[in-house]
């Protein structure tokens, strides 16, 4: 017979039916297990009236428990409980259960990377009104933290996932949703804690409970019922994937029920844990000075305009690794439950049965000096500098495998463009000198942490208004125009740009590439990867951007992976290609598996690979990882393809080339591009009045489409390479309204074709004269092109002539 690891572990002392929950402290159970597993080691047992269960806390032990070929998530005793209000949503449904794939299938693309994108301007626009709030307190008075924090996420989730506005900084009190959900978790912990007899006796409680799910519930459901009764049907958030798409495998949508089941779970998971995350990252910066001022420094030199970009924010490294540091020493949920699916034998030394209980007790293993050295307990950001150092066995904030967070990357995107915004504006004051005590729901927060802040002298600046919030945030990406830009001389050279991707990051990529791709004269297509197993074309080339999941493909690429495996393919010579990795190092022993299985075997089979493989990593910058692949890839596939770059053929003499797109084609960021065009500039712009006038005299239409061409090292100011309504590019990019200089002037003389006016010009450029009409008189170019339309300066060198809008 097998030896069960229930016999043969460390176990303390029980006490009859109730085991060893008096060893627990009810306030604080977690804590109590962590002081437990300093005293009994990294593995040890504990018997409730629930159940036994076994903890483990050891890099060594929970990297065997990771292996999801033999463990699953437990649906814990606490987590049943709370299955009361959030049923079978994602975070409380077992693995088997068919809503769980279901609603992951459907969810996944929102929470991809630029899905991220789409969310930033409302993250911001929630993380202004905290600024707004801080900017206004008197010096004496002092900020509750886990309760600003938490107004914070509630909004943020609120306002990215349903459209809904909990408005928590214009109430004194927290949202009754807020009090009937902490109670409710409350509730549910202590009944999990409770024997059955004791539970059926607190008839008040119960009552209490039952009222809280009711308003939760009632809540949630008039969400529903309000977007099902307006006509705003086309928005990208989740509820509208709720309600609106179907799982692609099945084809089953989700049933009302477990939409609102889901919205809980979304409001409850979306913001508990990332509030606490924030608190403990202030906590912390309060605590080291040293790595406060590194994150001062980081944040000055990054966040340059008034609202911080998503680019930005993916620049602000120090600060992830603050927060990344913060929840490796104080991880918000800090445990998470796993059951063995057949008899196993847990890192080769403890036997368990099936359906043994295995526990990860993460504020553990995240100290197991082992791992992390003997200064495990000193909070050192500087650990996750590196991301391939950082040893992801034995961090798992987050979870594990397909059961991990789904909203990590929301979280992470969240709390440091809150955090950053927090240090570009205050000083932290520690005016308590705050000592660090825990409290404990599902999640960890530091209890009563206050703090005060005082406006940073050097970097004081006006808090925006709501009008100007809003020109910030309209633009969120609502319009998604479908176009198709027209190619000045296209050579036509066949292009097929494959993907591999179950969340949409590397379906984007793919659609980027082909837009520049087709606006360098190529014939592009963009499709998943099955769609061609066994059929890639010799002609032109093929470019193939993947992601992996757990060492397996995305769903799309599943057939052209086992084609590549299995297939009787025959030699591939003649097909050229590239391939770009979506990765992340959080899955550290399968990172890049799929595209580098692709990469290698494409070659071996004979294909001709145009370029090294590129590849990002979601955990580090991807960003720039992509960007500089995109720049070694085009020199190097012209050049195969002796093309010469189309990107400059409507070339005026002018640095700059602007090509206007018009309908028809798939693409996706034109709102996106026109927003970051805006939330630049957000604080100065031209007046409607002028914009129309410009547009008047280049007969242009406000919202037609155009791509401006040129040099990015060149031209910092202007929206290069991305298509941006005429409208906004003049609105926020260029001042329109600045006096015309006299080198502006003379390019203005040599573009008149009638000889008296140029003349006129030309008289005009003398300095006494310009002088006395011009620069006294404040005359614009507009000015003079409207006064002189012989003057037939085109509008690309008008826009690179005028400068960047700086506000007036
Ligand atoms: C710092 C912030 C966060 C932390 C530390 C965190 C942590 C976790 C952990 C440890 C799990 C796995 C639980 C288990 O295995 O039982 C999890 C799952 C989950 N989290 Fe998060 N989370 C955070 C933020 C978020 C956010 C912002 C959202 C939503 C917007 C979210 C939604 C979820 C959901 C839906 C699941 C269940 C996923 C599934 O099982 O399919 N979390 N989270
Ligand atoms: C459940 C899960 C498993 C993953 N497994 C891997 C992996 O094995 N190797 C890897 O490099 N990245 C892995 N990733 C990261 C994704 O491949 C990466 O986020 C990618 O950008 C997603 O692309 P997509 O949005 O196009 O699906 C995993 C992500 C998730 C959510």
């Amino acid at each position: 017979m097998l030896t069960t690891a229930i016999d043969t572990i460390p176990q303390p002392k029980t006490y009859g039916p109730l085991g060893n929950l008096p060893q627990l402290d009810l306030e604080q159970p977690s804590q109590s297990i962590m002081k437990l597993a300093y005293e009994y080691g990294p593995i040890f047992k504990l018997k409730f009236p629930t159940g036994t269960g076994i903890f483990i806390s050891s890099a060594e032990l929970v990297e065997d428990a990771s292996d999801e070929s033999r463990f699953d998530k437990l649906v814990n005793a606490p987590l049943q409980k709370v299955r009361s209000f959030s049923g079978d949503g994602l975070f409380t449904s077992w693995t088997k259960e068919d809503n769980w794939q279901k609603a992951h299938n459907i969810l996944l693309p929102s929470f991809s990377q630029s899905a991220m994108k789409g969310y930033h301007s409302m993250m911001v626009d929630i993380a202004l009104q905290l600024i707004q709030k801080w900017s206004r307190l008197n010096s004496d008075e002092s900020i509750d933290v886990p309760e600003d924090m938490t107004r914070l996420t509630l909004d943020t989730i609120g306002l990215c996932g349903f459209n809904y506005r909990f408005n928590s900084f214009y109430r004194e009190k927290p949202h009754r949703f807020i009090k009937s959900m902490g109670r409710a978790l409350d509730e549910a912990m202590n009944q999990s804690n409770r024997l059955g007899v004791q539970d059926k006796l607190m008839v008040k409680k119960r009552r209490q409970f039952n009222r809280d799910i009711q308003y939760m519930f009632s809540l949630v459901d008039r969400i529903i019922e309000e977007r099902k009764s307006s006509d705003d049907h086309d928005g990208e958030d989740l509820l509208s994937r709720m309600l609106d798409c179907a799982d692609p495998i099945t084809g089953e949508k989700l049933s009302d029920e477990n939409i609102r089941y889901q919205i809980i779970t979304f409001l409850i998971a979306g913001h508990e844990t990332t509030s606490g995350l924030l608190s403990f990252a202030l906590y912390f910066l309060m605590k080291h000075p040293e790595k406060l001022a590194n994150a001062y420094e980081e944040v000055d030199r990054v966040l340059t305009g008034p609202i911080p970009t998503y680019q930005q924010v993916r620049q602000l490294k120090y600060v992830r690794m603050i927060l990344n540091e913060s929840l490796r020493l104080w991880p918000t949920a800090p445990l998470f439950s796993l059951y063995a699916k057949e008899d196993t034998v847990l890192a080769g030394k403890y036997p368990l049965k099936r359906r043994d209980v295995v526990n990860i007790l993460l504020p553990k293993l995240h100290r197991d000096t082992n791992v992390w050295g003997d200064d495990a307990e000193d909070f050192k950001p500087e650990r996750f500098m590196d991301p391939k150092k950082v040893p992801h066995h034995a961090y798992k904030p987050f979870g594990n495998g397909q059961r991990a967070c789904i909203g990590q990357q929301f979280a992470m995107h969240e709390a440091t463009l809150l955090l950053g915004m927090i240090l570009k504006h205050f000083e932290l004051v520690d005016h308590t000198n705050y000592q660090l005590k825990i409290k404990e729901t599902l999640t960890f927060k530091p209890d009563k942490l206050t703090m005060q802040v005082r406006p940073r002298e050097s970097h004081s600046s006006v808090p925006l208004s709501q009008d100007e919030r809003s020109a910030a945030v309209d633009l969120h990406g609502k319009q998604s125009l479908q176009m198709n830009q027209t190619v000045v001389n296209a050579h036509n050279t066949p292009l097929l740009v494959l993907y591999g991707s179950n969340m949409g990051t590397a379906k984007g990529i793919a659609r980027d590439i082909a837009m520049t791709a087709r606006f360098k004269g190529f014939q592009c297509e963009v499709a998943p990867l099955d769609e061609y197993a066994a059929k890639l074309p010799k002609e032109g080339a093929v470019f193939i951007i993947t992601a992996s999941y757990n060492g397996n493909a995305p769903k799309n690429a599943r057939k052209f992976i086992k084609w590549l495996k299995e297939g009787d393919t025959e030699a591939l010579n003649g097909v050229k290609y590239a391939v770009f990795g979506c990765g992340d190092t959080n899955w550290a022993s399968t990172y890049q598996s799929i595209p580098n299985f692709i990469d290698e075997k494409l070659a071996e089979k004979g294909a001709d690979r145009l370029v090294q493989k590129g590849q990002g990593d979601a955990s580090s910058d991807f960003e720039k990882q992509f960007e500089d692949w995109h720049d070694l890839l085009w020199p190097v596939v012209l050049d195969a393809f002796l093309l010469e770059n189309n990107d400059r053929t409507n070339h005026t003499g002018n640095s700059l080339t602007v090509q206007f797109v018009t309908e028809g084609h798939e693409n996706a960021s034109v709102a996106e591009a026109s927003y970051k065009v805006v939330i630049s500039k957000v604080l100065a712009q031209n007046s409607s009045e002028l914009v129309e006038r410009v547009l008047k005299h280049f007969a242009l239409e406000q919202n037609e489409q155009l791509i401006i061409c040129g040099d990015r090292e060149a031209i910092t100011h202007l929206p290069l390479n991305f298509p941006v309504r005429t409208w906004d590019l003049l609105k926020y990019s260029v001042d329109l309204q600045k006096t015309v200089t006299q080198s502006q002037l003379h390019e203005l003389a040599e573009f008149t074709v009638c000889p008296p006016h140029k003349r006129e010009l030309e008289m005009l450029l003398k300095d006494q004269e310009y002088e006395l009409n011009l620069f006294k008189k404040n005359i614009s170019m507009l000015d003079l092109l409207e006064k002189y339309p012989a003057c037939e300066l085109p509008f690309e060198r008008f826009i690179e002539l005028l400068p960047s809008l700086k506000g007036h």
